[in-house]
């Protein structure tokens, strides 16, 4: 994919992959507080926020703060591996086979001519950024998002994972009837070369349904240490056997149902992790899975609803400096609902209702039709509201919020082709309405595969990004640092954004994605977008 036709440069080398050669980064940053070796790029960047004070008489005061940090980039691009759980599954072969197809630059034909391959639906390899406005023409200069900084090309990724089916990934790709006969008769062969390891069943954590599945185990069927063992044996050897600098790990298996909070079992990291010890059967796989990741340093993201993060796993994570990242992928009509819910109410319209259905047909939907793993992905689909709506007491009261109801049903005809329908109900002007009504079908794991490869690439890019704060004296810090170990910039492609503890969360999609530009952006010492072109308006 050539960089924004404005900028004139183009990396493609010919085999699908388009990576700016090392030492031909696309653009430079021409600052005394930007400076670039061979091996980083260090920034000083000023952070600029508004303290806000509430006097005695109930009004506030408004005091700009500015905070000095320094950052410093890896730009070393490492070798990654991406190991997925649940890899047998529809997201899992998709995203296989999608990546193998751009790796090999692939073209297929379709009832609507030939189609080739791409990262659509990418945020990473299918968007642009303003980089900044060009000096002769004051118009717009738009790069790639990929280019802001040293990135891994998904093309590069090298990818294996667990899965409690042993089918093998070209069978497993037919069972999940996502993609085209053409493309899939082009990736079978080496599809068929990859078999997923055998992961951890406790049969109580997912619907009974996916039992007939369930045939590529390890023993025991409840946490326990030998399989947190196993988990990181797999990392290693994975990294080893392939030659990785970088190992991330995502679950993409089937939805949970949420574990109970118990004092004394999974809410510390130490009672958790004798919890696991003692074989504990509130455990649940992805926790064991979890577990594992930070105990062999592997960033995991959990891709799926359920609250794999418990307590204790946080603070494990804390503990070891590790990256967790979660959760439940936004792909498809919770994405499209935390940008229409921000327009409605950052308009001024009073959202009263929302009824959102889904019907889907996929393995998924099937393990959905039970109560409990519906019940996770209920709450998951419902809280995306609750910033947007907290955020305007003009049209809200404390504590008022519209209705707001989650429904899905699963209709195997249907197959991986969901379909979100949506009522939004809202107050107008002067006692009217307005009905907003959406159908919206949406390829449940085409939409998802490329939020997989951006959670990967952006989780990547953390592990090489440090920093360091200025003291108001001028002083900086000793060390530098690594962002916290809850990856809250991985919100965008969440629908659930798991932060630090204590800290908000935001479901607005516009600004999730804001502030994953400008971290990046301040990463290379360059100002955040604020999008008021005063050289336009000012002259
Ligand atoms: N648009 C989307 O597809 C989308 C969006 C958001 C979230 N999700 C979530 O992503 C997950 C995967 O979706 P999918 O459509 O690929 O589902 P899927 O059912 O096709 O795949 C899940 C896979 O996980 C495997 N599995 C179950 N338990 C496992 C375990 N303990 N260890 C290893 N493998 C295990 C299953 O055998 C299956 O192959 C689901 O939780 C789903 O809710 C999907
Ligand atoms: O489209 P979206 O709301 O982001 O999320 C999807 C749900 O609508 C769907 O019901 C579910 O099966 C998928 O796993 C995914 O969670």
């Amino acid at each position: 994919m050539a960089p924004h036709a404005e900028v004139g440069l183009d990396f493609s080398n010919g085999n699908g992959s388009t990576t700016a050669p090392a030492n031909k980064d696309l653009f430079k940053v021409n600052s005394p507080n930007v400076v670039y070796t061979d091996n980083e790029i260090r920034s000083k960047y000023t952070y600029r926020t508004t303290l806000v004070n509430e006097t005695a008489d109930g009004k506030f005061e408004a005091t700009p703060k500015e905070t000095v940090y320094d950052f410093k980039v890896d730009r070393k691009v490492p070798k990654t591996g991406m190991m997925l759980v649940g890899w047998g599954g529809n997201n899992g072969t998709t995203v296989t086979a999608g990546i193998i197809a751009n790796r090999r630059g692939l073209v297929w034909e379709t009832r609507e001519g030939p189609r080739a391959a791409n990262y659509y639906g990418s945020v990473v390899m299918g968007s642009t950024v303003k980089l900044g406005t060009n000096a002769k023409t004051s118009k717009d200069v738009n790069i790639p998002f990929h280019d802001i900084l040293p990135m891994v090309h998904p093309n590069d990724l090298v990818i294996g994972g667990w899965d409690i089916s042993g089918l093998n990934l070209a069978k497993a790709m037919d069972r999940a009837a996502v993609l085209e006969p053409t493309l899939k008769e082009q990736v079978k062969k080496e599809m068929a070369s990859l078999v997923p390891l055998p992961s951890i069943y406790y049969p109580d954590f997912i619907a009974a349904n996916q039992e007939d599945r369930a045939d590529n185990l390890l023993e025991g069927s409840k946490a326990c240490m030998e399989h947190v063992e196993q988990i990181r044996k797999d990392i290693r050897d994975f990294k080893v056997t392939n030659n990785l600098d970088k190992v991330i790990v995502q679950w993409t298996a089937n939805t949970e149902r949420f574990a109970d909070l118990i004092p004394g079992i999974n809410d510390t990291a130490a009672n958790l992790m004798n919890a696991i010890k003692n074989g504990h059967e509130e455990v649940a796989p992805s926790t064991v899975f979890a577990v594992a990741c930070i105990l062999e340093g592997v960033p995991f993201i959990n891709g799926s609803p359920q609250n794999t993060f418990v307590p204790g796993a946080i603070e494990l994570a804390e503990k070891h400096n590790a990256f967790i990242g979660g959760d439940d992928f936004k792909s498809g009509q919770t994405k499209m609902k935390s940008a229409l819910v921000d327009f409605l109410i950052s308009a001024g319209i009073k959202l009263t209702s929302i009824a959102s259905y889904n019907h889907l047909g996929n393995n998924d939907g099937k393990n959905l039709s039970s109560q409990k793993q519906f019940r996770s992905k209920e709450i998951s689909k419902s809280n995306v509201v609750d910033d947007m709506v907290e955020a305007n007491s003009v049209l809200y009261k404390k504590g008022e919020h519209p209705d707001h109801t989650v429904v899905i049903k699963y209709m195997p005809a249907i197959g991986d082709n969901k379909r979100a329908l949506d009522e939004y109900y809202a107050e107008i002007f002067m006692g009217g309405h307005q009905t907003i009504s959406i159908f919206n079908v949406c390829e449940d794991s085409l939409l998802a595969s490329p939020l997989i490869i951006d959670l990967v690439v952006v989780a990547e890019v953390m592990t090489r990004i440090q920093w360091k704060a200025h003291s108001s004296d001028g002083a900086t810090t000793k060390d530098f640092k690594n962002f916290h170990s809850v990856l809250s910039i991985l919100s965008f492609m969440l629908k659930a954004p798991l932060t630090p503890p204590g800290t908000p969360v935001i479901n607005a999609l516009a600004k999730q994605r804001s502030a994953l530009v400008n971290i990046f952006k301040a990463c290379v010492g360059l100002e955040p977008e604020n999008d008021m072109t005063l050289e336009h308006k000012l002259f």
